[in-house]
């Protein structure tokens, strides 16, 4: 599990590591991890000595940070200069470690030639808002330049606890961050600034609080929650899920949703809706249903909304699953026909599975609000419905109203933006809350799966919606085999 905390948390815990240790030891421990990550870089790319290092300085530890792991990497035999961008206010100690160590100061962003490697001190957790001209200016010039790039900590410009990026901030090939992640390390658009990221252990975890502010499953959380069937199973015990999806317009919705709900560990699939020939067609497995879904007979779980439209039908049938005992997950149409005051009333949970336009709908907001503070907007829409609320993006977040960690998808992709692919989540969802999976579990495990399984069918080429729910077995294998 990869865990995230605020900037205050981070703050509160190395002020009490430090007392404990001798000054500036921190700052080593963070430097020679820094400096480790820069030599495993330059080595991939021929060798230490003799390569061409360039340290973006700020005038905090962010580049106190640059100017010590600088020194390590200049008494390996690199050729280390350092761009100071404010040269009467910089870290003292660093800027002497890495002068007797043989590094120099850079003049000025003109005529730096060609570089090996560009080491990002300007700002870590002290960052405030997008990068200041000064800094934003070099940082234009250094990309300019294509030479690899390493973020301290954080890339500069992003904001640590909300993943926003406003105005310039790095595009770095790899960030080294110190003692644990933070939100916006695992959010975009500031994650994928951050690119691969390396955790560096300075010894801060005895002094991180639980639980985290964040968190992403990896696969050994995924592999722990999947439902298996046992040797007593039927395909009742393993969970019946209720889809009522489709309809005249959009009659493809109901084959994708159910598509994505066999594949969720659920014993059977009970299809209510307009859609019945065109499911059959596709999947002969599938429990057809007319009528009212309360009719349809027992489930252990109901998704409700894939291509439903906001007919009087839509209307009734969502007024009806809502009014069951059993987990009910509501997406696309659904979210349109949902009052506030009915899901909290619920007994059993809900699950809500908007993308940023229906966030927005759901919460009274503009879309732009939604993108810009995706962390706020998934938390209020959890709190203010009291449910659980996935927010399908680039990296998707499932939020409670209980207070527990936000967790952030780590397998979402991009190619994931097709038509139809949020229906097979919602079948795929809803499969694993019938399988008996609570609600946050359900929601984390099913969107890992199905960025998974849209990168199993990918492998950097477009993928369709069926390709996606075709991709969630080999997704399931993945995990299983860890
Ligand atoms: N986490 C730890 O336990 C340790 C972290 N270390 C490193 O220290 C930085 C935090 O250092 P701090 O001095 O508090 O702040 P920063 O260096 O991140 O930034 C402040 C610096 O940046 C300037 N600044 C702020 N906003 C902007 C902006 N929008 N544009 C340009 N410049 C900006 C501000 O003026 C300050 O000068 C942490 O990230 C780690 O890298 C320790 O080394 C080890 C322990
Ligand atoms: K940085």
């Amino acid at each position: 599990m990869r865990r995230a905390y605020s900037v205050e948390t981070v703050r509160a815990a190395e002020a009490a590591l430090m007392q404990r240790l001798p000054e500036g030891a921190l700052m080593q421990r963070a430097a020679a991890g820094l400096a480790v990550a820069c030599g495993d870089l330059l080595r991939r790319r021929g060798r230490v000595y003799g390569s061409r290092v360039l340290l973006l300085v700020g005038s905090g530890d962010n580049g106190g940070d640059a100017l010590y792991a600088g020194s390590r990497l200049a008494r390996r035999g690199a050729g280390v200069r350092a761009l100071l961008l404010a040269p009467d206010r910089v870290h003292e100690g660093g800027l002497a470690a890495l002068l007797a160590a043989g590094g120099q100061v850079a003049d000025g962003p003109d005529g730096l030639g060609a570089l090996d490697l560009v080491v990002d001190g300007i700002t870590g957790i002290g960052g405030r808002g997008g990068l200041r001209e000064d800094a934003a200016e070099l940082v234009r010039t250094v990309t300019r330049s294509r030479a690899p790039v390493i973020a301290v900590d954080l890339p500069s410009g992003v904001e640590a606890d909300t993943g926003q990026v406003q105005g310039e901030a790095v595009r770095a090939d790899a960030t080294v961050t110190f003692g644990t992640y933070k939100p916006g390390l695992l959010i975009d658009p500031a994650a994928e600034h951050a690119g691969a990221l390396r955790l560096v252990d300075i010894g801060l975890g005895p002094e991180l609080p639980e639980p985290p502010d964040l968190e992403a499953l990896q696969y050994a959380d995924v592999a722990a929650l999947l439902p298996l069937p046992g040797a007593e199973s039927d395909k009742y015990r393993r969970g019946v899920v209720g889809v009522v999806a489709g309809s005249e317009r959009y009659p493809g919705a109901a084959v994708l949703a159910v598509a994505g709900a066999l594949r969720g560990g659920a014993g059977a699939v009970r299809y209510v809706g307009p859609g019945a020939d065109a499911v059959i067609a596709r999947f002969p497995e599938a429990l057809v249903h007319a009528g009212p879904p309360s009719e349809a007979g027992r489930v252990q779980a109901w998704v409700v909304g894939p291509g439903l439209g906001d007919g009087g039908d839509a209307r009734s049938a969502v007024a009806d699953v809502l009014a069951a005992d059993v987990p009910v997950l509501v997406d696309a149409d659904g979210l349109r026909l949902l009052d506030a005051g009915t899901v909290r009333t619920r007994t059993a949970a809900t699950v809500l599975t908007p993308h940023a336009g229906e966030a927005a709908a759901l919460l009274g907001a503009a879309r732009e609000e939604v993108e810009a503070g995706r962390l706020a907007a998934v938390r209020e829409l959890a709190a203010r419905y009291r449910a659980t609320v996935l927010l399908k993006g680039s990296t998707t977040l499932v939020a409670e109203a209980r207070d527990t960690p936000v967790r952030v998808n780590p397998t979402g992709t991009s190619w994931l933006a097709t038509a139809g692919s949020g229906d097979v989540l919602s079948g795929l969802t809803g499969s694993l809350l019938a399988a008996g999976l609570p609600p946050r579990d359900a929601a984390s495990v099913g969107a890992y799966l199905h960025g998974l399984a849209a990168r199993h069918g990918s492998h950097g080429a477009p993928v369709s919606a069926q390709d996606v729910a075709d991709g969630i077995p080999a997704a399931w294998r993945d995990v299983r085999q860890g």
